[in-house]
């Protein structure tokens, strides 16, 4: 199959240098310099700096020409960059499929990534999100990993999943685009609680409740927007919401950690030098949460840490003296 991956980050850069071995895989980037950099070193040394590129791999900065005979494009491309990638796309004439990997909600719209494209793509374009527990950097190192495939167009879901699957990469298909997107954006919101939580040195006790109640008030509003209750406990759900809490490769858990150690967020987000979706993501679960009535107090606890400057110690204690209720009254 012939694979276009649009944007050279550290998972377009980590799952096309994944799929180089069974497929033709371009990876076009919209910075000339940074091919150019790449096709020297064969290394994408900002964003991977320590994998090199497979032979195979085609590098482009040219956009017309790396979609020429595509039969499936992967946008890789921040949430917020989303919808410009997608009109990029349509404005070339897009003749195939395309999947997402970006998690989070569109800023200011609050829109799903799949709203976002229903918007912009043309009727009949086949169209999913792929999603999961999957540091960049591991999958580039071809260790092994499980994702989700989601689409409403069941055909084209089972022959991607089908087609990108191999022995380092399963990848299951999916109906539910809803759980599977909410699922990957809210769960950076718990990320960056949980590295507040490590960051102040809680414990493990503490993190495992985080992590379950968060899970609790990712379902809330996975449901309310119409996701499945298995999807939210599945990979793209449950599986990311672990990984991301408890790794260390985890940008989100960073900006926590780094919150937990005072820095402000204009300091974290310079030294991190990529994107942290649950930074963005944390304004829109917030609105869209008092929006549709959902009660998401460990999304609101992080959302007035980043924008209303209250301090961590503050967000903890609030959390604390919540009224104790019964478990299971969502
Ligand atoms: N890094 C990881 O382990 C994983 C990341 N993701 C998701 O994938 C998405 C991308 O993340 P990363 O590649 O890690 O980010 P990154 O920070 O490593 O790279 C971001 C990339 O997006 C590009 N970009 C930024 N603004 C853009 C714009 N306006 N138009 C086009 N391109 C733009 C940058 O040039 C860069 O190539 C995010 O939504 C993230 O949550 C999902 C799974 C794993
Ligand atoms: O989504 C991810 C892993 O599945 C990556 O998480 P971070 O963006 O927090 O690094």
């Amino acid at each position: 199959m012939n694979i276009t991956v649009m944007g050279a980050g550290a998972w377009g850069t980590a799952l096309a240098i994944s799929l180089a071995g069974q497929h033709r895989v371009t990876l076009w980037a919209r910075d000339a310099a940074q091919v150019a950099a790449m096709r020297a070193s064969r290394c994408n040394v900002r964003y991977l700096p320590d994998v090199l590129l497979p032979d195979s791999l085609q590098l482009s900065d040219d956009f017309a020409a790396s979609l020429a005979g595509a039969e499936l494009v992967i946008l890789s491309a921040p949430t917020a960059a989303l919808r410009e990638s997608l009109l990029r796309l349509v404005r070339a004439d897009l003749a195939c499929g395309v999947i997402w990997l970006c998690k989070g909600f569109e800023p200011e719209t609050s829109l799903l990534p799949h709203q976002v494209a229903e918007k912009i793509l043309p009727p009949g374009t086949p169209y999913g999100v792929l999603s999961g527990p999957s540091f960049a950097l591991e999958v580039a190192q071809g260790l092994p990993t499980a994702l989700v495939l989601a689409s409403d167009d069941e055909s084209f879901s089972q022959r991607t999943a089908q087609a990108l699957h191999h022995s380092r990469l399963r990848v299951y298909a999916s109906r539910d685009v809803v759980g599977v997107e909410v699922g990957g954006a809210v769960k950076n919101v718990m990320a960056i609680a949980a590295g507040v939580c490590d960051g102040m040195r809680l414990g493990n006790n503490a993190r495992a409740a985080l992590m379950t109640r968060g899970l609790a008030e990712i379902s809330r509003l996975g449901l309310k927007l119409g996701g499945c209750s298995e999807t939210l406990s599945g990979l793209s759900g449950a599986g990311d919401l672990i990984l991301t809490c408890t790794g260390d490769l985890s940008r989100n858990r960073r900006v926590g950690l780094m919150l937990a150690q005072g820095k402000t967020l204009d300091e974290i987000l310079q030294q991190l030098g990529h994107v942290a979706e649950g930074v963005y993501a944390a304004r829109e679960v917030y609105s869209l949460a008092a929006r549709l009535s959902v009660d998401m107090p460990i999304s609101a606890a992080v959302y007035h840490v980043l924008y209303d400057h209250v301090p961590v110690a503050q967000m903890v204690a609030s959390l604390l003296n919540r009224t104790a209720s019964l478990e299971f009254s969502q």
